[in-house]
């Protein structure tokens, strides 16, 4: 991967590996692998007291199982070995070659992560040409002797005063992650919290899981957008649960009590259905169409009155607009029923336009209501982002050039895995 097309998402969980946590037969590639099967997103092979031979033998081992795998393989400290193997990249320290030695030996391609403990060194290092930075030790850490701690102030004075991604190292643990929420760093970058664990895959599960939960829906990481397409339900408004709950809701007006696998069942079906299912299980006097009418005034008087946004998007959507990015709505929901939770929150004056499948008249399985969207913004597929939590209405972005960010929704949480691996980006903010 060449240092221009690594993402933000690349920094999300980054190993370093630390060969003193091998048990008796296993070798390092063997532990990169059960982390790459648990999400881990780049690999730093970080060798303090092998040769040179051996160094290069166990880079080229696990160059291959990172490439193979399309993850970013980076070498620590030694340069040499860096170009050698062909790594996508090479950290180096402050004690280590300065970056922008790094950088001409390295050529514009390789990717340079540098590690900085405070502002001046953050924003020397960027000017040096480093691509992303590594910050700590956050926490204390039996992994570095000699790692100074770093507070939480001092890196989110880092993450303000440079503009490339920043990741958080030294004693992170799925724990004490949450602590970190608000800095500004993009990703964690761990040792002992992966390899020191017994369940290898597991443990990188949790802090994958983990990681994404504390990181902002902020602008930083849509690289190059000049347009942005936003879906409205489990998107930009926490909605999804009113389409499972209305019948439910609907009953209990008029005095049943139905459970969660009724709930589950009407959820299933088409407004129409639901309201013949009630009337044949319920309320055999009641018309289907009153029932349907009274279903849909449900779910509309929870978009007037309650309807709350997902959190940070009300910023994200303001931001983006601040820095002169087009927007639109492209959604499934009609718009009479999601324009007046719209106007409640103030969102409606930032979209250049809105779309919606009844109007366009294909659903986002469709290429139309994207295409519509492009037009009237007028910008090109590859500077476009789609912010969605529908797994198959972002294929349909993806595979018209658009970037997309998964926006984590509970009612599509069995998509997740495949939707974050597909995503460009992701947000899951307090699921
Ligand atoms: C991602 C990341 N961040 C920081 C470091 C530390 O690098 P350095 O300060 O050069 O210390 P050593 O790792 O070389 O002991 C890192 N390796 N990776
Ligand atoms: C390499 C490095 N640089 C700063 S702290 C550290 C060690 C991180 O290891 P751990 O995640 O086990 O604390
Ligand atoms: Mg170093």
């Amino acid at each position: 991967m060449k240092s221009s097309e690594m993402k933000n998402k690349d920094l999300l969980l980054y190993a370093v590996t630390d060969r003193k946590w091998l048990k008796d037969g296993v070798t390092l590639a063997d532990e990169c692998k059960k982390a790459i099967d648990g999400g881990v997103t780049m690999i730093q092979l970080r060798e303090k007291e092998l040769g040179y031979d051996d160094f290069l033998a166990q880079a080229k081992e696990l160059k291959t199982l990172c490439q193979s795998r399309g993850i970013p393989f980076i070498v620590n400290d030694n340069v040499q070995i860096a170009i050698e193997v062909g790594a996508d990249g090479i950290h180096v320290g402050q004690e280590d070659m300065h970056a922008d030695d790094v950088r001409k030996l390295a050529g514009k391609d390789m990717i340079l992560g540098v590690s900085a403990q405070n502002v001046e060194e953050a924003v020397t290092a960027e000017k040096n040409g480093a691509d992303y930075l590594g910050v700590g030790a956050v926490f204390p850490t039996s992994s570095k002797d000699d790692a100074s701690e770093v507070d939480f102030e001092t890196l989110k004075e880092i993450c303000q005063s440079v503009s490339i991604p920043v990741v958080a190292i030294g004693g992170i643990t799925e724990d004490n992650i949450k602590e970190l929420k608000g800095s500004g760093i993009v990703g964690i970058s761990v040792i002992s919290a992966i390899f020191a664990q017994e369940d290898i895959k597991d443990a990188c599960e949790r802090l994958c899981a983990n990681t994404e939960r504390i990181l902002p829906a902020d602008s930083s990481a849509y690289k190059d957008i000049k347009g942005a397409i936003f879906d409205i339900d489990g998107t930009v408004i926490d909605s999804m649960k009113i389409w499972d709950k209305a019948g439910l809701m609907f009953l209990e007006k008029h005095g049943i009590k139905g459970d969660d696998d009724l709930g589950k069942r009407l959820f299933a079906m088409t407004i129409g259905d639901a309201g013949k299912y009630i009337q044949e299980n319920f309320l055999p006097n009641m018309k289907p169409e009153e029932i349907s009418a009274g279903v849909n005034d449900v779910i509309r008087g929870f978009y007037i009155n309650d309807a709350q946004p997902k959190e940070g998007m009300i910023e994200l959507i303001k931001t983006l607009k601040e820095e002169g990015v087009k927007l639109t709505v492209a959604t499934s929901t009609d718009r009479d029923v999601f324009m007046p939770c719209l106007e409640r929150l103030g969102l409606d004056k930032y979209f250049d336009g809105i779309f919606t499948c009844t109007e366009v008249g294909h659903s986002k399985a469709e290429p139309e209501i994207f295409n519509q969207a492009l037009e009237l913004m007028g910008t090109s597929p590859k500077e476009t982002w789609v912010f969605e939590d529908g797994l198959y209405s972002a294929k349909t972005a993806k595979s018209l050039g658009m970037k997309v960010a998964a926006v984590y929704d509970e009612t599509s949480r069995h998509d997740w895995d495949e939707f974050r691996l597909m995503a460009d980006a992701i947000i899951r903010i307090n699921d």
